[in-house]
């Protein structure tokens, strides 16, 4: 089985935001990792807008042909419209922390359980297929499953963080979680802090991996390496 790089770019936008103006263009961007082989293209927005806006969400939907995956938190109710209105291929629900630097956790899918069955209810209803954010919990993903969706996302940063000094204990969790998604017979994707390192070992050992996002290791290595290199070496690692 082959896992699928959607390509994550977010940072793509930090950098046009720092300016003003539309340098880099997102929306060529997205296109040239198309072209360089990405197998799908995943944005963030967060309410501030701070990388991705809701325009850049919408004019990217008209152009893309690989999987479009849009990542957020759906307790805003600007992010369903914009999710609705766009139907993209999929939608990651993630309980981003208002004012929050990124991502830094995985739903409490036991707490949140009836709003998350509401919103996975909505979401497939209009065709799109749905993935939760959870941590390396096998409590967590046993509750995601309960509210229909179609797959998990495991928030990946503690595996990558502790990666460099314990792999095996690092990945320990994510392989029991992976075990119970497949049980479940959930879709397996995973993403935050993936990079170019951790991203094989994590793919070698992780039972039914469907796909990773990847964002920011990603645009830091294709300033070395440049962006069609970059993405074939993360190419490289994900089929690995
Ligand atoms: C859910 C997840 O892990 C990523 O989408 C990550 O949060 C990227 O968001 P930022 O680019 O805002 O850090
Ligand atoms: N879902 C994770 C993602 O899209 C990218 O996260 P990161 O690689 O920017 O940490």
């Amino acid at each position: 089985m082959s896992t699928r790089l959607s390509v994550n770019i977010n940072k793509i936008a930090t950098l046009r935001n720092s300016r003003g103006g539309n340098n880099p263009d997102v929306v060529k961007a997205a296109l040239d990792c198309e072209r360089f082989g990405a197998e799908g293209i995943t944005v963030h927005p967060r309410p501030d807008e701070r990388h991705i806006r809701y325009r850049d969400v919408l004019d990217l939907h008209e152009v893309l042909t690989t999987e479009f995956n849009i990542e957020g938190n759906p307790t805003e109710a600007k992010f369903v419209d914009l999710v609705l209105k766009v139907k993209p291929a999929q939608v990651t629900l993630v309980p981003d922390a208002l004012g929050a630097v990124t991502s830094n956790a995985g739903w409490d899918t036991i707490t949140h359980r009836e709003r998350l069955i509401d919103l996975v209810g909505l979401f497939k209803d209009a065709g799109i297929r749905t993935s939760i954010f959870v941590d390396a919990d096998v409590r967590m993903v046993e509750g995601a499953a309960e509210t229909g969706t179609d797959r998990i996302e495991l928030y990946t940063e503690p595996y990558a963080h502790g990666y460099g000094s314990d792999r095996e204990t690092a990945i320990a969790p994510f392989v029991q979680a992976a075990i119970r998604v497949g049980e479940l017979g959930l879709g397996l994707n995973a993403g935050h802090d993936l990079s170019l390192e951790n991203l094989r070992y994590f793919r070698q050992h992780i039972p039914g991996l469907l796909e990773v996002s990847i964002g920011h290791a990603l645009i830091c290595d294709a300033l070395y390496y440049g962006l069609e290199n970059t993405i074939q070496l993360y190419l490289r690692e994900a089929k690995a």
